[in-house]
């Protein structure tokens, strides 16, 4: 199932003309849009003292809008004017807005901040005025809202204008959601995530958000073989193939065979073989294989490496594997490949397939899949999936606890497993990443990637 649709300011402008084109108006969207985001805040202060802040642009414009809504409610609400409305449909809001507005030097305390300085509109730091005024109303209100961005914040690239801004407990996006919502440093800044919808039509191309993925019950005439078998292939350190295996075995696969060196250590349920590489993988029985985790970086591991690469099956290539990775190792390759890179094994690719690695953290990940022709899985706590024909996907981190040993190794495995289970490429990278992400959420604080693990059937539940 498709997420809803993240676009970028470019993709927002053409989208709002797109609706203006068609009868619509900017200030019959700000009305929507002012309304919409008035709700949610309405919730949450009720008859308690609400402060906006309204800068020059349409955001400002947005916050007269939530204004006069909370005011027509019966509500208290104040407006603090960063500056005067400088474009048509902001000032016709503030026109509307049937009550005093103050100017930035008032001195006010309320219960919730309205942050409508600046939106998707921002294309420089705040002044330090602006800076210290959000400041200031931060911290003297108990909560804080972000009126479709945070202000110091590029919508784009997630990145921070200026340094020092205060964290928001809730964010409402307008319209569509924005890059920012997802990508660090701005994710850990939005707090709680809401999206009011203006009628903007699906654009063509769009990244989407990673949600939830509809799973079926396996057929009555079901058989662990045509659930899927996973070959994982270990190397030296085989603790991390075995963990990957575990996390396999609960996410959908009905067989998961590990090629090991050694038979100790392995729990039962996961069928190890330590016979020769090239004759289990060319069982043709198996959907896909895993390698990576554990597997080292010696002559063997690159030898073992070519020969999983060279297996018609779909490929989860992980950890030391994705240093070994060549675009030669590649080159024959007719089968999907997946790779799941943290930031700096996503440098060590970006280096081998030639790639600069400049632009954001999305534009990097659809960089190496076209040149590498995998999917690539950008994995951090702003986890991006980028195919090589140019679908893109973003994930919210789940927990900050994800960031212990093993938990790449987990999700690799889980991945392997529904691409085992017989899902393409890209789509069972999403949903490997849903599922890692869900059970992470399901788990105690501290806990460990065996775990995490253990949780993963319980996420499975959770889409049949
Ligand atoms: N998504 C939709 O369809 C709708 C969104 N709406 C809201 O509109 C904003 C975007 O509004 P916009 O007017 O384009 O931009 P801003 O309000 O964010 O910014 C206003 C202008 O401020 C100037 N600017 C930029 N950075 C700074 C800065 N650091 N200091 C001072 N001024 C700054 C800039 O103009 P310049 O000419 O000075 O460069 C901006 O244009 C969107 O986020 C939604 O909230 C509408 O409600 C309609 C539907
Ligand atoms: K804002």
């Amino acid at each position: 199932m498709p997420g809803d649709q993240i676009l970028t300011v470019a993709q927002v402008r053409e989208a709002e003309q797109a609706l203006i084109d068609a009868g619509s108006s900017i200030d019959a969207l700000m009305q929507i849009a002012g309304r919409g985001a008035a709700d949610w805040i309405w919730r949450m202060a009720g008859r308690h003292k609400v402060t906006v802040l309204c800068g020059p642009g349409n955001n400002g414009g947005d916050g007269y809008v939530i204004a006069e809504a909370i005011r027509e409610r019966g509500g208290h609400v104040v407006v603090v004017a960063a500056a005067q409305p400088g474009t048509d449909a902001a000032k016709n809001a503030r026109k509307a807005f049937a009550s005093e507005v103050l100017g930035p030097d008032a001195d006010v305390s309320g219960h919730v901040f309205v942050d409508c300085l600046f939106g998707s509109g921002l294309t420089r730091p705040l002044t330090h005025d602006h800076a210290e005024l959000v400041k200031r109303l931060a911290a003297t209100h108990h909560r804080a809202v972000a009126v479709d961005l945070p202000s110091g914040v590029q919508s784009d690239s997630g990145m921070l204008l200026n340094d020092d801004l205060p964290r928001y407990d809730f964010t409402i996006a307008l319209g569509a959601w924005k890059f920012a919502h997802f990508l660090m440093p701005a994710a850990a800044r939005v707090g709680e995530l809401r999206l009011v919808p203006i009628g903007i039509e699906p654009v063509e191309g769009a990244a989407r958000t990673v949600v939830r993925p509809r799973v079926h019950e396996p057929p009555a005439d079901a058989h662990k073989y045509t659930r899927g078998l996973l070959a994982v292939v270990a190397g030296k350190m085989p603790g991390a193939a075995i963990l990957a295996s575990m996390a396999a075995r609960g996410a959908g696969a009905g067989y998961v065979r590990l090629f090991a060196d050694r038979m100790d250590n392995v729990p039962v349920d996961v069928v190890v073989d330590t016979g020769i590489l090239s004759e289990v993988l060319s069982d043709d029985r198996n959907r896909a294989i895993l390698v990576g985790p554990g597997l080292g970086r010696d002559g063997e591991a690159r030898e073992r490496l070519a020969i999983a690469l060279a297996d018609p099956v779909t490929a989860v290539v992980d950890a030391d594997a994705l240093v070994l990775l060549t675009p030669r190792g590649l080159a024959e390759r007719a089968a999907s490949t997946i790779a799941t890179p943290h930031e700096g094994e996503l440098v060590a690719l970006e280096r081998a397939f030639d790639l600069d690695g400049s632009g954001t953290r999305p534009e990097r990940a659809l960089a190496l899949a076209r040149a590498s022709g995998m999917v690539i899985v950008a994995k951090g706590p702003d986890t991006v999936i980028a195919a090589p024909d140019g679908r893109l996907a973003c994930a919210r981190s789940a927990t900050s606890w994800l960031s212990t040993a093993g938990t790449g190794d987990v999700l690799a495995g889980v991945i392997a497993s529904r691409a085992a289970s017989g899902v393409p490429a890209f789509e069972a990278a999403c949903e490997g990443v849903w599922l890692h992400g869900s059970a992470a959420r399901l788990c105690p604080p501290a806990f460990t990637a065996s775990a995490l693990a253990e949780r993963i059937p319980a996420a499975l539940a959770a889409c049949l």
